[in-house]
């Protein structure tokens, strides 16, 4: 069995009296979709929040690629290769795309020698920074000011950046929201395809792309996680059709 890359154990989040993760223990493993899938207020953001780094838990621990990252902050944890996107665009509006994947590289590098040279005539930045526009296939779109993409080339375009950051797990927060019939179903033969450079963590509200995409889902309810399973054992999972699928199943 091969090594989880992200692996939750036994999460503990309380806001006062409300525990929003009730020992919610989860892993991600190579290569595969895993959705997070619950009612409003099951605890989905809050868990994500604690992967992240945003809020931290009160007890358990949070692995990456078998380090403990549980007590370290955004940034670091960003820089070990956790790939956050959608719900909080981090996009400069006015940059072109190429420069938000440049931009973002630069400042994960971090080094401030970079400062003196100017970033659009760092050829390799360049380079790279276009070969990730290309792997989304926004190769064409490199000049346009993120303002002016439409709202799936905004979620390509922050992917990009999460792959251009050499991410070894992706945590998608509801990439679907907003998107019409056709972009979801265009970002769904995305997503489809990028497990293959790093798992997916990915919570969402649209069945139908969690049932097309997850190889494994987990259900969370009242912060507890009830029942991880294929599409199929959780479509005929008793305690999920009352908790949550009801017609959807
Ligand atoms: N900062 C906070 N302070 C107090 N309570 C909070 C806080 N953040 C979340 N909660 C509560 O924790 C519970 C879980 O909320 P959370 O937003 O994680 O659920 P969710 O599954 O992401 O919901 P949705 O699907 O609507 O986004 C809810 O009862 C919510 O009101």
């Amino acid at each position: 069995m091969a090594e989880p890359v992200l692996e939750l154990s036994d999460l503990v989040k309380s806001f006062g009296a409300l525990r929003a993760t009730d020992h919610v223990s989860l892993d991600l493993k190579p290569g595969e979709i895993h959705a997070l899938i619950g009612p409003n207020g099951a605890g989905k953001s809050t868990l994500i929040h604690q992967i992240c780094g945003t809020l931290r838990q009160d007890s358990g621990t949070i692995r990456l690629a078998g380090k403990d990252i549980g007590h370290l902050g955004v940034a670091e944890r960003s820089r070990l290769g956790l790939g956050r996107t959608f719900q909080v665009s981090s996009l400069a509006p006015d940059f072109s795309a190429l420069r938000n994947v440049m931009l973002a590289v630069q400042a994960q590098q971090g080094s401030s020698f970079r400062f003196f040279k100017p970033v659009m005539r760092d050829a390799s930045l360049i380079d790279r920074s276009m070969a990730m526009l290309e792997r989304v296939g926004l190769q064409d779109r490199a000049r346009i000011p993120a303002a002016e993409l439409s709202h799936g080339e905004r979620r390509q375009l922050e992917i990009a950046i999460a792959l251009a950051l050499n991410s070894k797990a992706f945590l998608l927060d509801e990439p679907m929201a907003g998107m019409g019939p056709e972009g979801s179903k265009a970002l769904t033969g995305f997503l489809h395809s990028l497990r293959q450079e790093a798992p997916i963590l990915l919570v969402e509200h649209d069945m139908d792309a969690v049932f097309a995409l997850a190889d494994r889902i987990s259900v969370l309810v009242y912060g507890r996680v009830i029942a991880t399973g294929t599409v199929e054992e959780i479509r005929r999972d008793p305690a999920v059709r009352t908790a949550y699928l009801g017609d959807h199943a």
